[in-house]
């Protein structure tokens, strides 16, 4: 592990907003519509290429967290190289797919920065028979679990998983990764693409360090409304 995370996140920090907007105009808006009691933000492909690095600059720039969502996976020394270019941006988290050769080389490239590396092991859009239709041989939760170990002997720092795998997978990789749950949806709100979730307090009480929340805060008819309602869900847990 390059370092690990302080013990607990801030619980405002807990709470990792996605920006999934085509233009950071768009992103903008929606950050200023949510006020201070949000802090952490995600940056991920759809922003990413209509601007969204830039953009997350200046997230950092104005001090909040930068969680870019890039999901790096290609040849060891484009990993490598590519970490080694993010590390420069000054993103707290960056997502890379937790393969081995993958988390290897990122690890490699990001050495001696503060990123933090997060392999994803298996979405949350994805059931045992979208696996099994992908031509793997496992079970998300076998592969989830694999995964996790693998990233743990490569010293990766954390993993994004669904909820569902926190309390098995904190067993297997002990205190010290962070682990980063999308797939939250608060009580009565619609799935969407997604098949593995779990409501806010569940996912605190079940050992996520963070929470990834998208459309039920930036599809809201009061974001902010929605933003503090999982806080005070994530502070009652
Ligand atoms: O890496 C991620 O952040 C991620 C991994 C995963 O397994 N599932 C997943 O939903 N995500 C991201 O988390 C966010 C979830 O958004 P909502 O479904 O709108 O809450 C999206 O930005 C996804 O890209």
């Amino acid at each position: 592990m390059t370092s690990a995370e302080p013990a607990g996140a801030a619980l405002s920090e807990k709470l990792i907003v996605a920006l999934d907007f085509p233009t950071p105009a768009e992103a903008r808006a929606m950050v200023a519509a949510l006020g201070p009691s949000v802090c952490f933000y995600k940056v991920g492909m759809e922003l990413a290429y209509g601007g969204g690095l830039s953009f997350a600059k200046e997230l950092i720039d104005n001090g909040a967290q930068v969680f870019l969502d890039l999901k790096l996976h290609d040849i060891p020394t484009t990993v490598a190289k590519a970490c080694a270019n993010v590390a420069r941006l000054g993103a707290r988290f960056l997502t890379i797919h937790a393969y081995p050769q993958t988390m290897a080389a990122a690890k490699q490239g990001a050495a001696g920065s503060a990123l933090r590396l997060l392999g994803v092991t298996v979405m949350t859009s994805y059931s045992d028979a979208d696996l099994h239709e992908a031509g793997y041989a496992f079970g998300v939760e076998d592969l989830v679990m694999r995964r996790a170990r693998q990233a743990r002997e490569i010293g990766i720092d954390g993993l994004i998983l669904s909820a569902e795998e926190l309390p098995a997978v904190r067993r297997e990789v002990g205190p010290a990764m962070i682990l980063v749950t999308p797939g939250i949806r608060p009580a009565g709100s619609s799935a969407g693409d997604q098949k593995r979730i779990m409501t806010p307090s569940a996912a605190i009480k079940a050992g996520a360090d963070y929470l990834v929340v998208g459309r039920p805060i930036t599809s809201a008819k009061d974001p902010r409304a929605a933003a503090e309602a999982i806080l005070a869900e994530i502070a009652a847990a």
